[in-house]
């Protein structure tokens, strides 16, 4: 028999450790939909998104690009007198943050009418959470119906000689910076280093990136050769498909050896090579799961095996993006709802209660100079599926809309198209704010639209969406060739030529 230190048992419909913003939409569906939630909370309500991550990073990031488009802009460019202001970056990302306080989002909770619970949080069984509070005390929560695990992830930081010791910087610590290093160095070439790369360079600070693969692997390789270009143009020093062999710190900095024999010094070192599951102490042994793994699950985010257990957001590792966590959460809060109340559930694919996107639909911006907007499968990884597949260039730049927009402008966009069913099942956009371009990709793939009915959705001219039209042009109509029109036969041909180049 287990005996627990217990000064507290409290009985709740839904058990959601905890309060990222993952927890917190569960914990809000499930209250929508009749149920008692409690939220347990060890850090601050809100999560790495608000704090460390999404937040931090995109404000860090925003002054510049705002001083990017309007240095490509004559009239306004002439208008520019002076540098970017760190100091004011810095300080607009403490807003962002709230200062590192969450009092905002625990009134939202409250008013959400769910309860909060501060502590760390661990499995004690079926349907059981104790949780250590503050002071050292103990409390039970029993779920009638559910227990949703939304705990993330913590940033991986592989096993390279002397790296623990010399203090490496991870993701929080370059997104809450408040003193700005005059030179970093970078491990990995993901989305974190290529963000964080952007934004130091843009604050003057000297940026040695070393990857072991290409940047930005795993999208279209034309995203990361243009941002890379770009950030060769700032001044950072990429030093791609070489891996970090050992690291010192002493007091002038960090000294980075590599497996090319050459050395990287600088004031500080970042870590941005992956995440790794938040489940080392959360007692998933007391229910046969093994610590230190990732969660997986069903499309209703229920892990096999268990009739009340659910993991979502980070922790299942369908999709490491808040969007795509809160939208799970959506799904499994309200398929909770469900199951408990007896109502009808929705489990086909797209049904209400499922997570059918995770699999092949997620959207994402990467905010580098330029900005990589991409979802849907890339043209490889289709055709790895076993899809019969046509990419679809065009030069972003050739839009009337794009050279309004900027002076110079220059970008790609690729449609991937499955041949056998004429619909689009991936798009990528490359090229300065690309990111607002993304939400009708998406659709147009959820939406399984086919291209014949994407000639109708028209543009509004002279934006940048007009790639649309020119992507469905250059690919052409009802399979016929695409219509040259005779003030455009240069640049047609171009966007052939592009096509055939690229495929
Ligand atoms: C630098 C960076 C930038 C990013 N930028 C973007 C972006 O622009 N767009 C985007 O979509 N995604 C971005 N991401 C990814 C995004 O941050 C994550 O996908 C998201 O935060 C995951 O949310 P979550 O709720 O699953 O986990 P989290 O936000 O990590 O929330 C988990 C919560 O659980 C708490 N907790 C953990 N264990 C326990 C326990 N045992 N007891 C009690 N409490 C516990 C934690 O304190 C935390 O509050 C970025 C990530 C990084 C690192
Ligand atoms: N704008 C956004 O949407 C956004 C921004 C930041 C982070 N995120 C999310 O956060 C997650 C984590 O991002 P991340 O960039 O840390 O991980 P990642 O998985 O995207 O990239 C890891 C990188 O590290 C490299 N790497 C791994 N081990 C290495 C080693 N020993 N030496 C050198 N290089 C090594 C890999 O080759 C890869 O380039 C991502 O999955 C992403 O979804 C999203």
């Amino acid at each position: 028999m287990r005996t627990i230190d217990t000064t507290l048992i409290e009985e709740y419909d839904l058990i959601a450790p905890v309060g990222g913003a993952v927890g917190e939409n569960i914990a809000d569906r499930a209250v929508q939909g009749g149920l008692t939630s409690v939220i347990v909370e060890h850090e601050l309500v809100g999560g790495e998104c608000s704090y460390w991550a999404c937040m931090p990073s995109k404000a860090l990031l925003r002054s510049a690009a705002a001083l990017r488009a309007a240095r490509s802009v004559p009239g306004a460019a002439e208008a520019i007198t002076g540098d970017l202001d760190v100091a004011a970056v810095l300080a607009r990302r403490d807003t962002f943050t709230n200062h590192w306080s969450d009092a905002g989002q625990v009134s939202w909770v409250q008013s959400a009418g769910i309860d909060l619970v501060r502590g760390h949080g661990r499995l004690s069984g079926p349907r059981e959470v104790t949780v250590t509070t503050p002071d050292g005390g103990t409390l039970v929560l029993v779920a009638r119906h559910a227990v949703a695990i939304a705990t993330g992830s913590d940033p991986l930081i592989p096993g390279i000689e002397g790296l623990r010791a010399a203090r490496p910087w991870a993701s929080r610590e370059v997104t809450s910076v408040q003193e700005v290093p005059e030179s970093l160095a970078i491990i990995g070439g993901g989305v974190v280093a290529a963000e964080m790369a952007t934004a130091y360079a843009g604050f003057g600070t000297q940026v040695t990136l070393v990857s072991r693969g290409t940047l930005l692997a795993g999208m279209e390789p034309f995203a990361g050769e243009r941002v890379a270009e770009s950030l060769r143009e700032q001044g950072v020093d990429l030093r791609l498909g070489i891996e970090p062999v050992r690291v010192d710190r002493d007091e002038s900095g960090v000294r980075i050896e590599t497996s090319d024999g050459r050395t990287v010094l600088a004031q500080e070192v970042l870590i941005a090579t992956g995440r790794t599951p938040r489940t080392v102490d959360l007692g998933l042994e007391t229910i046969g799961l093994e610590p230190g793994r990732w969660l997986d699950t069903d499309d209703t985010l229920r892990v096999p095996g268990f009739d009340w257990l659910y993991a979502v957001g980070d922790v299942n590792h369908r999709a490491l993006l808040t969007h795509q966590g809160k939208y799970q959460a959506r799904a499994a809060g309200d398929v909770i709802a469900a199951r408990a109340n007896g109502t009808a559930v929705s489990d086909a694919p797209w049904g209400a209660h499922v997570a059918t996107a995770d699999h092949a639909v997620v959207p994402q911006v990467t905010f580098t100079d330029p900005e990589v907007a991409s979802v849907g499968l890339t043209a490889d990884a289709a055709t790895a599926a076993g899809y019969r597949v046509r990419a679809v260039d065009y030069e972003i730049g050739w839009v009337a809309g794009a050279s309004v927009h900027a002076d110079g402008y220059r970008g790609q966009a690729r449609m991937v198209v499955d041949e056998d069913r004429q619909v689009v099942i991936g798009a990528t956009f490359v090229g300065p704010d690309v990111a607002e371009l993304l939400q009708a990709a998406t659709i147009a793939i959820v939406g399984e639209v086919p291209l014949d009915r994407l000639w109708h959705a028209v543009p509004a001219y002279p934006t940048v969406n007009e790639v649309w039209l020119r992507l469905l042009e250059t690919y052409g109509r009802q399979s016929a060739s695409p219509r040259v029109e005779p003030d455009r036969e240069g640049e047609v041909t171009a966007a052939r030529t592009f096509v055939l180049a690229n495929r």
